[in-house]
């Protein structure tokens, strides 16, 4: 399970989101050749938008999963739609599988049952899915919550003085 109510904040900007799906796609760009990505929905549609566009692939699929239907807890995982037959062949044997973030690993491993040959990556990792995953680019630790620019927006900040 989920670390519930994680003690860390990591948020992150697009500006940030951007650079570092692109480090993700610099370290995919050798590992290739892939003849289609399957993009993890909905987190996983916006770093496969980058890496698709940086290592020109142009055949795109979705698997979409949802389990974290309460906020940071994670309740029962449903896929929602699974993947074409045609990229199931060769047990995902040259496909590249994308997700926003690697949690307690319950999605990954979903998908790496589906595809056990796909290359699965990440932008983030928590240590408990890291295993879970081919290629990723940056760690955080497991009681961390990562904010992504997508689900924030700008709010006033009270001064460091007022007891921020
Ligand atoms: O490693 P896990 O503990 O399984 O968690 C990781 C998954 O959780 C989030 O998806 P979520 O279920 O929130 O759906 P969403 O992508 O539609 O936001 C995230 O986008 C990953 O897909
Ligand atoms: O740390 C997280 N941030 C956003 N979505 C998530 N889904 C699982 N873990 C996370
Ligand atoms: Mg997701």
């Amino acid at each position: 399970m989920a670390t519930p109510n994680p003690d860390k904040a990591f948020p992150v900007s697009w500006d940030q989101f951007h650079r570092d799906a692109r480090a993700l796609a610099w370290r995919l760009a050798g590992q290739g050749p892939f003849r289609a990505i399957v993009c993890i929905t909905r987190g996983g549609l916006v770093p496969a938008a980058i890496v698709t566009r940086e290592i020109g692939i142009r055949l795109i699929e979705t698997v979409c999963i949802a389990s974290y239907h309460d906020y940071q807890n994670q309740g029962q995982l449903q896929v929602i739609k699974t993947i074409a037959p045609d990229l199931l062949a060769d047990r995902g044997e040259g496909i590249l599988v994308v997700d926003d973030l690697v949690d307690t690993g319950k999605t990954a491993k979903v998908v790496r049952d589906m595809l056990p040959k796909a290359h699965i990556a990440t932008v983030y990792a928590k240590p408990q899915g890291r295993p879970l995953v081919d290629t990723f680019v940056t760690e955080v630790s497991q009681d961390t919550w990562i904010y992504f620019p997508w689900d924030m927006g700008y709010t006033f900040q009270p001064p460091i003085r007022d007891g921020a």
